[in-house]
């Protein structure tokens, strides 16, 4: 019963002490006072700060076309770095090549022809070669389009389904181009002598700003640290310095890297908007400007943010960069929104807009509240020998409730969600992802973009409340073309995602349980609460909720922006008003 939880531990305290403790060094970190023991993730060790000012190490790779583009790169192999980064290569599941078979639809003008396979790309050898270290031997239908789009210099607001390779989709071409076209000083010096920073012991100096040509925004910790992983793969021995930006963490052990120069910055828009202020990041080169889970940093969460990151700072211009977004789903609302940042795009759609895979069968239990406990004992043993177990539940009290609850039970758990310190979500997920424990509970912290192999069961515990959620969530399984169970504990709550989950499970040839059609028939006003979540009819103004008028999918889902125009449930957004939706009453 208590291995569990001294596993977790580690020293025998209880778990509420440990959290307690975990926090208040989290926050010690983050406002500087210690050094408390964040680790910065595992950084590049080649460049040794070298790149600094002008990139000379790099055999002035940096500003111009140099020998990188002929093949030959001045970095020598280094066995420990290149075992670290590429000892996840695996093979992709049996179903990779079912991705063939998944319409692509693209819209806007002069398309560029979708690419065969990585070599008619022309990579640059040294990108080549870490491809096939990672043993990428073909591209997934969305790499195929977007790669050359962007090399052909075009923006993009691409859709793909979950797990099926958005992340190489935009570092591939990037890279390419940073290697081909050349990226310029990555460190801009202050005139006069170092700033200092800090006091006493803490005290530390910076000598100008961090001046990256590639900014990547992503909505967590744990999806920027997995993108920061995967550039740091792809620019293996390229000379090219990635750099990771993330709150949570100690923002010393950031500055330090960006003080040594930085190519491409994976970043949370809060912390990078800190270093912005603090003068220690500039965005005046920026040739691409990529946002991962699109819709979700340009929804409410991260408004304010991205506002100020696109219209206060030094951000090239749009016209100027290349503007690249991404994620499964994009409801229209915020598809209209994104335009705004884009330059005439290409749209690009792989599946229906957001459409889950047919490698992830579809489960359902209907229940109440109360044997949703027993239910979940009766699943966990299913999961396949060596698997792992990850559990959504809606709130962070339900997350350790729940952990608790699995743990008293023998069952070796961890869990993530907001209130944790970084390095207790650093903690848990490395634990899981080492199997350590193979059960996760979870809040909606871990359902977007995670990338973690291995998991065999998404268990919806409780349903999140639109579906794009949904179909975000049970995407932590069944990807590159590996196989997956997502089991979800549908209550009454939830009728009010009967339409659309309907949809989806017919359209991913899944099983339509006997309840969920019985409830959609006798239920005529269901469905779109959150595709009617309208952002008050035009851009960030005015009042979100909104009331799809009982479209369900039909609503604000059929057009896209060169095609069927923004119709349906689009201009109704705000008669809702509040966040969530239309809830329709039942
Ligand atoms: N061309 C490829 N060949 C084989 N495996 C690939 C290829 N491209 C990506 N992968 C692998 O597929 C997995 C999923 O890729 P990725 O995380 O980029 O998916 P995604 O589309 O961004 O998913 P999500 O929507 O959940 O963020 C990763 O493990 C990645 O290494």
């Amino acid at each position: 019963m208590s291995y569990g939880r001294e596993s977790y531990n580690g020293n025998g305290r209880s778990t509420r002490d440990y959290r307690d403790s975990g926090r208040d060094a989290g926050r010690e970190e983050y406002s500087g006072k210690s050094n408390g023991d964040w680790k910065a993730p595992r950084y590049q060790p080649y460049n040794g700060g070298n790149n600094r000012s002008n990139g000379h190490m790099n055999g002035g790779n940096n500003n111009n076309n140099n020998s990188n583009d002929q093949g030959f790169t001045p970095y020598t192999r280094e066995e420990a770095t290149e075992e670290e980064l590429f000892k996840e290569a695996h093979n992709s599941g049996i179903n990779f090549d079912k991705y063939e078979n998944i319409p692509v639809e693209t819209f806007g003008k002069d398309v560029p022809a979708p690419v065969d396979d990585f070599k008619s790309s022309e990579f640059p050898s040294s990108l080549q070669r870490n491809i096939d270290l990672a043993k990428f031997t073909k591209p997934t239908p969305v790499q195929r389009y977007s790669v050359p789009i962007v090399l052909n210099k075009r923006d993009l607001m691409a859709c793909a389904q979950t797990g099926s390779g958005k992340t190489g989709g935009f570092l591939f071409p990037v890279i390419c181009r940073l290697l081909k076209e050349g990226t310029g000083k990555n460190f801009i010096e202050d005139e006069g002598p170092p700033q200092v920073h800090g006091y006493g012991r803490g005290q530390y100096r910076t000598r100008g700003r961090a001046s990256p040509s590639t900014l990547v925004l992503a909505p967590t910790r744990e999806l920027t640290t997995q993108i920061y992983d995967e550039a740091r793969k792809f620019t293996y021995r390229t000379g090219l310095r990635s750099v990771v930006v993330y709150g949570g963490a100690d923002i010393r052990g950031q500055i330090r890297q960006l003080d040594q120069g930085c190519d491409l910055l994976v970043a949370t828009p809060g912390r990078l908007v800190d270093l912005i202020d603090r003068k220690l990041v500039t965005l005046s080169k920026i040739k691409f400007f990529v946002l991962d889970e699109a819709d979700r940093m340009l929804d409410m969460g991260f408004e304010q943010q991205m506002r100020y990151i696109v219209e206060k700072t030094d951000l090239t211009e749009k016209a100027n960069r290349n503007t690249l977004m991404f994620s499964a789903t994009f409801p229209k609302n915020i598809q209209k929104l994104a335009a705004d940042f884009l330059n005439t795009y290409i749209f690009l759609q792989v599946g229906r807009v957001g459409s889950t895979t047919e490698n992830i069968t579809q489960k359902f239990e209907y229940c109440t509240d109360f044997n949703k406990k027993e239910l979940l004992m009766e699943h966990l043993p299913k999961v396949k020998q060596g698997g792992l177990s990850l559990i959504f539940v809606q709130t962070k009290r339900e997350a350790d409730y729940l952990e608790d609850f699995l743990i008293q039970n023998g069952i070796r758990t961890s869990s993530i969600h907001g209130d944790r310190s970084q390095r207790e979500r650093e903690y848990a997920l490395r634990n899981f992802k080492n199997g350590v424990t193979r059960v996760l509970v979870a809040t909606d912290v871990a359902s977007r973009g995670l990338d973690i192999e291995n998991v065999h069961h998404v268990i919806n515990y409780d349903l999140p409340e639109n579906i794009d959620d949904y179909v975000h969530r049970i995407g932590r399984t069944g990807r590159a073309g590996n196989v997956g169970v997502a089991t979800s504990f549908f209550t009454d709550k939830n009728r009010n995602l009967s339409r659309d989950l309907m949809k989806l499970l017919d359209e991913a040839k899944q099983e339509v349980p006997e309840f969920l059609r019985k409830m959609v028939s006798e239920y005529r006003g269901g469905g779109g609460g959150y595709r009617g979540r309208g952002r008050g009819g035009r851009g960030y103004g005015g009042g979100r909720g909104g009331y799809n008028g009982g479209g369900g999918f039909g609503g604000g889902q059929g057009g896209h922006p060169f095609g069927g125009g923004f119709g349906g449930g689009q201009g109704r957004g705000g008669f809702g008003g509040g966040q969530g939706g239309f809830k329709p009453r039942y």
